[in-house]
């Protein structure tokens, strides 16, 4: 594979992204930012590519999203090795195989450093007992390539597994290693290298802080699972009962004790610590049981609402983590007024691209 990445560019962009947070953070009186970057090439775990059939041959492409302009992907060098690998060999088989290929649209790749991996298939068609069998032969010739995949066939209100549709992902943190289930169609951090520097940056800053943890939009446990070690005890929330699912599953293989997860939105999870509504999802855990001084928060793109602000404001310490720099700045301007920042720092989560993913430490003043 031409490797089409040098450090010299892969550097020009980290500065680049150095600068402009620097810049969307200025009005604000800051530690000095901890940068931390990722390998230059082979470091997403995910990609997704549209189909394109050409008489005989189809292709991966990939749709420019202002220009609409379609180009041809045969490497994807930010894709993980095995990606790459499973581009290659599913093609000819697909292009062989008129069931497998028939109204097939898009093709989504899902790889661990563990060495799993999962193919999604996507289809505008019903997918049959011949599609099943099907597919199980294409399991089976990818494996006599050296690529074991478990194969996932999706459709409108359709989803077949052939196996599984998880993979389960073992990430090297400090001296321990964390197994995270992840499920397909659920969040899970892009930047398996670079997620493992968030963690244990996690780790770090809460280190020696006292009283227990509280965490909103957990997702799978990312975070809550590692920082367990840190904490008496943990009580995490999520909205997608997918990532709960797997988030309880890896509680259990991990064998952590001391953390709870529940399905709760934020604003949920915000009007029950206010004693506003009861919640069945959350029956044998009494609230008034933690002694929380410490909340992690980790919020989707838009950032988060003012009630759950006005919730992170009670803290002592209140840990930041977050993939849009300018909610980010709009939530700090509301945070700032009863915390100091203690620690700031970047995590190339998204190399080549305009993402930039932050944490911040606040302390109460
Ligand atoms: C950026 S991800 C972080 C997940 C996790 N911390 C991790 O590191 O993998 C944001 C998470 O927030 C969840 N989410 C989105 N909206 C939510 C809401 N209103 N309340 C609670 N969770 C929400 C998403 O399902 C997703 O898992």
């Amino acid at each position: 594979m031409t490797e089409i990445f040098s450090i010299d560019k892969y550097n020009l962009q980290l500065e680049n992204k150095i600068t402009r947070l620097k810049t969307i953070f200025s009005e604000f009186s800051l530690p000095e930012l901890q940068v931390y970057s990722s390998p230059i090439s082979h470091y997403r775990m995910r990609a997704e590519f549209r189909i394109w059939h050409d008489g005989e041959n189809i292709y991966h492409i990939m749709y420019d999203k202002e220009t609409k302009k379609r180009t041809r992907i045969d490497d994807f060098p930010i894709a993980t090795k095995l990606i790459n690998q499973a581009m290659k060999a599913i093609l000819p088989l697909l292009e062989n195989n008129q069931l497998l290929r028939h109204l097939l649209f898009q093709i989504d790749y899902f790889s661990t450093l563990s060495g799993q991996l999962l193919i999604t298939l996507l289809y505008h068609k019903k997918l049959g007992d011949d599609w099943i069998a099907e597919a199980n032969k294409l399991k089976q010739q990818l494996a006599e390539q050296g690529i074991n995949a478990d194969i996932v066939g999706r459709a409108n209100n359709q989803k077949i597994a052939i196996d599984v549709d998880y993979v389960d992902e073992a990430l090297p943190v400090f001296d321990k290693t964390f197994i995270y289930r992840q499920v397909e169609n659920s969040f899970t951090q892009p930047n398996a290298a670079v997620n493992i520097k968030m963690l244990e940056w996690a780790i770090e800053v809460t280190k020696g802080l006292s009283g227990d943890l509280l965490e909103f939009y957990c997702g799978n446990g990312n975070f809550s699972i590692a920082l367990a070690q840190n904490f008496r005890k943990v009580l995490a929330t999520e909205i997608a009962k997918a990532s709960v699912y797997s988030a309880q599953y890896n509680i259990a293989v991990n064998e952590i004790n001391n953390l709870i997860i529940a399905r709760l939105s934020a604003a949920e999870f915000t009007s029950a610590i206010k004693k506003e509504r009861e919640f069945n999802r959350l029956q044998g855990i009494n609230l008034d049981d933690y002694q929380c001084q410490t909340v992690l928060v980790d919020p989707p793109r838009a950032g988060i609402d003012s009630d759950t602000i006005n919730i992170l404001k009670s803290y002592n310490t209140i840990i930041y983590i977050s993939c849009n720099p300018l909610s980010l700045r709009d939530n700090l301007q509301q945070l700032i007024e009863t915390h100091n920042i203690k620690h700031f720092a970047m995590f190339d989560q998204f190399p080549y691209t305009d993402h930039v993913e932050s944490g911040v430490v606040l302390h109460k003043k």
